[in-house]
């Protein structure tokens, strides 16, 4: 007997029970009818001032205001990320942006304090400032709880320059983001909206020079083998992931003349970093010099990524609305296996674009973006993905220790670090290089 057969002849049990469901359904729907929206939320705080968020694309977002009571443009991304807002704020890849928390709670355990480890980094943040030009969300806690804590968001944000707002229907906002793709944001404090915002874009500028070191520092210097790694903005947990497998770590800045002293490394890694790839005409050009000679371990993250995948020739595009989150899902082509990644990212490589000798290594399982690429001979290889979390999951954690087990074995096969001097392409690449 069907359901509604059941419902229509069987006696009272049954009725009753339907118009039981019947009941629940209308008050529900009704209840959800009444809700009020999202954005009498705001203000969080009586007396709290007023803030609005306009898109260039013309929408408007009224909240209310917390942090730094400043007014600031920035690129308007979001995340999908359920935790670490000190990571992701001090991330220095978010530099120039205005960052969009799709997670409604944000601020409830505070913000942590500033010790450091052995290595001297920030323990709890991913650079020594927050990155991020200003962020958005829906409900601000304003009361935090955590062991770790030593102050609110807002206290920080407020401390540190950096405006935010609350109140904001980040659901309605991310949908805008999705069907147009990113788009600039002037987040302003007070009561009205401003009539003439000055849209400048930080893609613009150069913004891994501005996040980059302007000197070498070395990291563990009592390391067995020594890495190269390039700071185009780097997150504090590359460089503490690379000291804890034992290695000594050169930081240098984003255009080092690496090239000339390869010799001296055993491996060269490439850092995160914010804007767009296309302004690192430098390291893209080392990085070609590099392949040419280098016989060692090479390996990049996100910006890494694209910057390898530039100098072997791949095309870079921006995303519509980019990759950030720590769900994202990708799969290794060399062994089929999916695992769970963290992201931030609005450009990828072209996959069409591969050159001969390489291969993709990675592929985003949800839009089929390129995660990662691999050199077929040569032991180079990169990852769109963060496997040093901070936040995220540590599914990929075990690519630093790959790389520094592949650099200890190369160097203790005596593997030279760059091709026999007799080879002719060699000579001329170093020569001019040196030149
Ligand atoms: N995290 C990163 O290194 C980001 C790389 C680049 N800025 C992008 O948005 O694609």
């Amino acid at each position: 007997m069907s359901l509604l057969a059941a419902l229509t002849s069987n006696p009272t049990p049954v009725k009753r029970a339907a118009s039981l469901v019947a009941g629940v359904m209308a008050r529900s729907l009704a209840s959800a009818i009444e809700k009020p929206p999202l954005a009498a939320h705001y203000p969080v705080t009586p007396g709290s001032l007023t803030a609005h968020l306009q898109l260039k694309s013309g929408e408007t977002f009224t909240g209310g205001s917390f942090g730094a009571p400043v007014s600031t443009v920035g690129e308007t991304v979001f995340t999908t990320s359920l935790v670490g807002y000190p990571e992701s704020m001090t991330d220095p890849s978010y530099r120039g942006q205005l960052l969009v928390f799709t997670q409604p709670l944000v601020g409830n355990y505070g913000v942590p304090g500033r010790a450091r480890d052995a290595f001297g980094l920030l323990r709890h943040f991913e650079s020594e400032k927050i990155q991020c030009r200003g962020i958005i969300v829906g409900d601000y806690a304003t009361k935090y709880s955590h062991w770790n804590a030593v102050e609110s968001l807002s206290q920080w944000c407020e401390r540190e320059g950096i405006p935010a707002i609350t109140g904001v229907d980040t659901r309605a906002l991310v949908h805008i983001l999705r069907g147009q793709g990113s788009t600039l944001g002037s987040l302003n404090v007070g009561a009205t909206k401003s009539e003439s915002v000055e849209w400048v874009d930080p893609n613009a500028d150069n913004l891994v020079a501005q996040a980059s070191t302007d000197t070498v520092r070395v990291f563990n210097p009592e390391g067995d083998v020594h890495v190269a790694l390039i700071d185009c903005g780097v997150k504090y947990n590359i460089i503490r992931s690379l000291c804890a497998q034992g290695a000594r770590v050169s930081l240098v800045p984003w255009n080092h003349n690496i090239v000339n002293d390869l010799a001296s490394f055993d491996g060269i890694f490439i850092s995160n970093g914010p804007g767009s790839p296309a302004y690192c005409t430098e390291t893209i050009e080392q990085l070609r010099q590099a392949y040419a000679v280098y016989q060692r371990p090479i390996f990049g993250i996100c910006m890494g990524n694209q910057l390898m995948g530039l100098a072997a020739g791949i095309n870079v595009y921006k995303l519509p609305f980019g990759n950030r989150g720590h769900n994202q899902p990708a799969v290794d082509l060399t062994t089929g296996k999916c695992v769970i990644t963290s992201q931030n990212h609005g450009y990828a490589l072209d996959d069409s674009s591969m050159p001969m000798g390489w291969d993709r290594f990675y592929v985003n399982a949800n839009d089929g973006s390129n995660e990662g690429i691999r050199h077929l001979e040569k032991p180079f290889r990169s990852v769109q993905f963060h496997p040093e979390a901070k936040g995220g999951p540590l599914d990929t954690a075990h690519l630093f220790a790959d790389f520094v087990t592949q650099v200890r074995a190369m160097k203790a096969a005596g593997v030279p670090a760059i091709a026999d001097i007799a080879n002719n392409e060699s000579i001329n690449v170093k020569q001019s290089a040196t030149a």
